[in-house]
């Protein structure tokens, strides 16, 4: 059986006494586009430096190819491509001779180098970039040219820390179309973001990384359906403010949590129960007098979700 593009087994990363990467499990099939999501601080560069061999994880292995990067460095290597998260681009260079330095360094020489230079420039849309000076380039251009610069050994695994950041929303669409076209080359794109949407229109799978955790990994549908129907939120209305023992009684009762007052007859909870049982938690309701008038259901986003995750500092 062909090996995934990337296996992560049992990873773990320390910075002395931080625990930054917890415990992870990952495979990543080839061919795909499989974004990390995650608020700031999750962990998504120190696994992306481990990947790239630029960090020793503290326990864990890892196969890029089904080759061990550590036993077999080079050759799990000679597939990478990273981008770093601010990667710095030498600003006495022009564009063309930033390319040229590192096709230089890849081993390219003579027409085939010129030629790669101009294939990388055209996907990412810089030709009229071509002699500018590197500290001419706004952000989203300069993110553009170090993709440009990450595509030129023309590697099977892209490993992009934050590549959208700083691009505007055509720089974007354009991303996901080279992305794209390099999966439809074979290649695998590993993409990360603090920003959920700007991965779910642009991925194929999604991970969810929290404090180290992958808390969930899978299709995009998969996980938003997964992660955002954690914990459905009930709302309800009373007919009349139901006095000052309300909410005790309400907190005694099987899978409610996290009750939050509106207003004095408007009320909301975390509800982890089925819909048989919210519908006896309702009858058991109107029986010790609460007079519900109104029911709904709202199921949080993903980003409501990481964020109270953040302030219960789970
Ligand atoms: N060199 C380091 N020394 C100590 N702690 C570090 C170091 N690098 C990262 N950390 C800590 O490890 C945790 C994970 O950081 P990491 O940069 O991997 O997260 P991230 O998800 O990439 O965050 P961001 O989106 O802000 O870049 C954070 O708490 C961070 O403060």
């Amino acid at each position: 059986m062909e090996p995934p593009a990337i296996s992560i087994q049992d990873l773990r990363i320390d910075y002395g006494s931080h625990l930054a990467v917890d415990n992870m499990n990952l495979d990543i099939p080839k061919g795909i586009i499989y974004g990390l999501v995650g608020p700031n601080g999750a962990g998504k560069t120190s696994t992306f430096k481990a990947l790239a061999s630029l960090l020793k994880p503290t326990i864990g292995k890892i196969f890029i190819d089904g080759h061990d990067i550590v036993t077999h460095q080079r050759l799990a290597q000679s597939n990478i491509g990273y981008m770093p998260d601010m990667a710095p681009v030498a600003s006495d260079l022009k564009v063309w001779e930033f390319l040229d330095m590192f096709a230089g360094a890849h081993g390219l020489s003579g027409s085939e180098k010129s030629t790669r230079i101009d294939e990388c420039i055209a996907m990412v849309n810089l030709h009229s970039e071509y002699h500018a000076m590197c500290n001419s380039l706004s952000r989203g251009m300069m993110q553009r040219l170090v993709l440009a610069k990450t595509m030129l050994h023309r590697p099977r695994l892209l490993i992009l820390d934050e590549p959208a950041s700083g691009m505007d929303i055509k720089s974007r669409v354009g991303l996901r179309q080279i992305l794209r076209n390099l999966c439809k080359e074979g290649s695998t794109v590993l993409i990360s973001s603090h920003i959920l949407p700007e991965l779910t229109e642009m991925c194929d799978m999604l991970g969810i990384l929290h404090r180290g955790k992958l808390l969930d990994s899978g299709s995009v549908h998969g996980v938003l359906h997964r992660m955002t129907g954690l914990l459905p939120e009930i709302q309800i209305r009373l007919a009349v403010p139901p006095g000052m023992h309300w909410k005790e009684w309400l907190a005694e009762q099987d899978f409610v949590s996290n009750i939050m007052g509106q207003d004095v007859k408007k009320y909301s909870f975390h509800y982890e129960g089925e819909d048989d049982d919210l519908a006896e938690l309702l009858q058991k309701m109107v029986a010790a007098g609460y007079l519900v008038c109104r029911v709904s259901e709202r199921k949080r986003s993903l980003e409501e979700i990481l964020l109270d995750l953040e302030y219960d500092g789970h």
